[in-house]
């Protein structure tokens, strides 16, 4: 009987696009480490309870560190934490296709040997498909991916590779990095995570956008005045300041997860949902947005909370003295098109802040003048975390006898309006999508070339000029102190709304107002 892998190539089916339903090893590289600890693995129990994963799949993790079978099954339960105690049988049932196998990242021996194993666990297979994982540091993505290439390839199935960001650091190391790659991985076998791809209000987008004449019809620069997104983390670089003072908060998450939402924002509507159209649009997009200006731009680091419990960010042992990374920036994009010209897109992301939001805020113009003395803006406001929800802040007739406006909202709150929500982790999503075949939620080579374009002059820029140093922020505020009069130079208008309140309010209270 001939495999249904060589069937599927006689009948002229895109390998490509082949959900992963059985005959699949999932390898996870970098088992050991944090991201699989807090993701990964996670994610891959969250696709087991739900059945999404492939029949009789194996799960191999492969890491430098020596531990036995026990030990490793030991630190695979502790990594999944659930609030519920109904999960042990599940999880026993989870750590029996789990398997371990220690060996280095640089030597063809340990991959050989990675790759017994693995033929070990699909002996009786016609057909052996593997993901491979890469829960790795960038320092050693493409020793793996070469050594796994040469050595774990599967000869009669299918082979998917997925790629954890930082792809690159500017320009032409992401371009380094995807040349290496390229010899040995075709486009349809890499899966670059972008993991805000896979957060359900950035999937949202596209259906609000294009699923909906009435934002459809005002999306443009008629109606809109200006954008915000807005990453906050309560949060400092604690225990991870070594990586992060290499890459900083623009290449953390501003070149990567906010201009990913900027990209489905502005994009125009493609053809179909499927990934090379969506893809082909939002490369579109990001080819006419010219590099940002570094005028245009604000960077802070956080110091010591103004209570004094909190350190600030050179505090941190893992971090230069004189460090100059930026844990706070603000900046503006535009992009050179018909529907979007003269519109800031105002990026603002933190660490050490005073919340945790994500946030995109469209400002809508103002009202004509005239009948109202003064009214604020419409906001169409997208909750992309936490607290999951999309409202449209709007004036209305205050109820009662005057003719007082009141800010109110249309709220879509996900937790009030769905009854047994789970929205899925990230992570669960975009890692079903790969077993799938589905690219839609990860990076193609293009647009990741076109992101880095909009970014590198920027970051040279900030490398090169030592002089230019961080404003300081206290840990837990809003950020430097310069940051509102920034946004406001931009158009943003910041409306007080005379004690609005979410989400109820007395009428009586506003009218003494
Ligand atoms: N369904 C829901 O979940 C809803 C929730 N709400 C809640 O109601 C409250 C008010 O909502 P909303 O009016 O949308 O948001 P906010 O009033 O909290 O913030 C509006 C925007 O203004 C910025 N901002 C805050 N203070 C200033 C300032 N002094 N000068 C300039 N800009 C400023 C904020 O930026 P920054 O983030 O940087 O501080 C944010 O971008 C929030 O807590 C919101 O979560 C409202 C409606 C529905
Ligand atoms: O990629 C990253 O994202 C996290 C924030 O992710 P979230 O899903 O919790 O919003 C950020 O903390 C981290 O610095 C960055 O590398």
């Amino acid at each position: 009987m001939p495999s249904t892998i060589i069937r599927r190539e006689e009948e002229g089916e895109s390998l490509a696009t082949v959900e992963l339903k059985n005959n699949t090893v999932i390898v996870v590289l970098g088992a050991s480490g944090d991201l699989a600890k807090k993701k990964t693995f996670p994610a891959l129990f969250g696709l087991y309870r739900n059945n999404f994963l492939p029949n009789n799949v194996k799960i191999v993790g492969y890491a430098r560190t020596n531990m036995d079978h026990q030990e490793y099954l030991k630190r695979v339960r502790s990594y999944i934490k659930t609030p519920t105690q109904d999960i042990e049988k599940q999880l026993d049932e989870f750590c029996g296709f789990c398997s371990y196998v220690s060996g280095q990242y640089d030597q063809d021996e340990s991959f050989i040997n990675l790759r017994k194993h693995v033929e070990e666990l699909e002996a009786g297979r016609e057909e052996t498909n593997r993901v491979f994982y890469m829960a790795l540091p960038p320092s050693v993505f493409i020793t793996v991916s070469q050594h796994l290439k040469r050595n774990c390839y599967p000869e009669k199935g299918i082979a998917r590779i997925i790629v954890e960001k930082p792809f690159g650091k500017d320009l032409p190391s992401s371009r380094q990095l995807q040349r290496a790659l390229a010899p040995d991985w075709n486009e349809d076998e890499i899966y670059r995570i972008d993991h805000y791809l896979g957060k359900e209000m950035v999937k949202n987008i596209l259906i609000l956008r294009f699923g909906n004449e009435m934002i459809g019809a005002t999306w443009n620069k008629n109606h809109i005045d200006n954008v915000q997104i807005s990453f906050k983390e309560p949060f400092g670089t604690e225990g991870r300041g070594g990586y992060f003072d290499e890459f900083g908060i623009i290449r953390d998450v501003m070149q990567n997860h906010l201009l990913q939402v900027l990209t489905l924002l502005t994009m125009e509507r493609p053809i179909s949902f499927s990934a090379e159209d969506i893809r082909d649009e939002k490369v579109r997009v990001l080819r006419a947005m010219p590099a940002i200006e570094p005028r245009n731009v604000i960077i802070g680091q956080y110091g010591k909370s103004l209570d004094g419990t909190k350190p600030g960010y050179k505090e941190d042992d893992t971090v230069p003295k004189d460090s100059r990374c930026p844990t706070f920036a603000s900046m503006v994009a535009y992009i050179r098109n018909e529907r979007w010209e003269g519109v800031p897109f105002i990026l603002k992301a933190g660490k050490a802040l005073n919340e945790q939001k994500t946030e995109i805020r469209i400002q809508y113009k103002d009202v004509t003048s005239g009948i109202f003395k003064e009214i604020p803006r419409n906001e169409l406001v997208i909750r992309v975390q936490p607290n999951e929800s999309v409202y449209l802040k709007m004036n209305s007739k205050l109820p009662g006898l005057s003719m007082q406006t009141v800010v109110t909202e249309l709220d879509l709150t996900y937790r009030r309006r769905f009854s047994d929500l789970k929205i899925p982790e990230a992570y669960e999503s975009l890692i079903l999508d790969a077993l799938k075949g589905d690219h839609s939620n990860f990076v193609r080579d293009d647009e990741l070339d076109a992101s880095w374009r909009i970014f590198t002059p920027l970051l040279h820029y900030l490398d090169d000029n030592k002089e230019i140093i961080p404003m300081e922020y206290p840990y837990g505020s809003r950020g430097p102190a310069i940051l509102d009069d920034f946004t406001a130079s931009f158009g943003y208008k910041f409306s007080d709304a005379s004690g609005y309140q979410w989400p109820v309010q007395s009428v009586e209270a506003l009218q003494k107002l």
